[in-house]
């Protein structure tokens, strides 16, 4: 078991999803010499914990999904070679990935594996916890869209992923649509529910604005690993920013063992070079959080948009109302067929 707090010295673990919520952003191209220098800045700033993978995870290069530029376990292996205190993180989606993948990326060195599900779904994980463990890797759990369910059935999923051997449960607000006491609330019922069992954590989005605040609530409840990105970069409107995360923590006296001025010159100098383009609360982000889409629908959303000459925010409202989840990112193709159709 994780001790509910990781040292003496800090208060919070933060793990930086740039390097795997970012390739959403950058359609999953990221090519080595970018990972390489990006983890080299990122470790040299204190970063504990850096996420490389597939946006979508471990298997996520698919033509459904987006195909990577470079094989994941490539750009795995060369997060690992570059860091020198950093944990090297991967996730995974049971169904996308398989179990072998888990064992290529535990040989590759990555130490931290993290296996999202639905929020509702928890226990298709069982398995993928079991072996992780079993091969010394630690744990996390990711209970994605966990906007749509109240906290006390996140909960009763926290339990299935803690008793299938998982160290921490991430309430993992994918589509930015959690507003401050919904955090709260979430991370506090997985504190009440878990005890020493496991650590919570939590993973923002900014398509609201409130990455940062909803982040120290989520700390504030007891939330003990947090997620971010630098420069944001992630899908949607982006990650709670971990430079702008680092700096008001230190204001409130959490230790997160990041170094603020160096955190801020790796978003300027390393991450944002490695960017297509910011990660922008425009409309398409901000509907996305308003509706509770999954972020990582922007791209196919914007790409189908121009595709079949229809709105790109139309069909994430229609994904919202359909109550899309990850993984059904066919059913966009359907809602722009749809919307073509009718404007014709
Ligand atoms: C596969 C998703 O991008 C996982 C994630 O970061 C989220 O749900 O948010
Ligand atoms: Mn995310």
């Amino acid at each position: 078991m994780l001790s509910r707090h990781f040292s003496a010295e800090l208060d919070l673990r933060i793990t930086d999803s740039s390097l795997r919520d970012g390739s959403h952003a950058k359609r999953h191209q990221f090519t080595a010499a970018e990972v390489a220098a990006v983890v080299t800045a990122l470790d040299a700033a204190g970063v504990p914990v850096i996420e490389v993978t597939h946006g979508d995870g471990l298997g996520g290069s698919s033509f459904t999904y987006g195909l990577s530029h470079t094989p994941e376990q490539e750009l795995i292996r060369t997060a690992v070679a570059n860091a020198t205190r950093a944990k090297i993180a991967f996730l995974m989606l049971p169904g996308v990935g398989v179990i072998d993948d888990i064992r290529a990326a535990a040989g590759n060195g990555a130490t931290v594996c993290r296996i999202a599900t639905h929020c509702t779904e928890a226990d298709i994980a069982v398995q993928h916890f079991g072996l992780a463990r079993e091969i010394g890797l630690e744990t996390v759990g990711f209970l994605m869209m966990a906007h749509s369910q109240p906290p006390a059935d996140l909960a009763k999923q926290a339990r299935i992923m803690a008793d299938a051997g998982c160290q921490c449960v991430y309430v993992v607000d994918s589509a930015g649509a959690l507003v401050l006491d919904q955090v709260s609330d979430r991370v506090a019922a997985l504190v009440a529910e878990l005890g020493d069992d496991a650590q919570v954590g939590f993973h923002g989005h900014e398509n609201l604005g409130l990455g940062v605040a909803n982040s120290v609530l989520a700390a504030r409840a007891g939330a003990t690993q947090i997620d971010g990105s630098t420069r944001r970069f992630g899908a949607g409107a982006g990650n709670t920013p971990v430079e702008a995360f680092v700096g008001v923590c230190d204001k409130l006296g959490i230790r997160t063992g990041v170094d603020f001025f160096a955190i801020v010159d790796a978003a300027e100098d390393v991450v944002r070079p490695a960017m297509p383009d910011e990660c922008k609360l425009d409309r398409m982000a901000l509907i996305m959080g308003y509706a509770g889409v999954y972020s990582s629908f922007l791209m196919h959303a914007f790409t189908l948009g121009q595709r079949y000459g229809v709105s790109g925010a139309e069909i994430l409202v229609k994904a919202g109302e359909r109550r899309l989840v990850g993984g059904q990112e066919d059913q966009l193709i359907d809602i722009a067929v749809q919307l073509a159709q009718r404007d014709t």
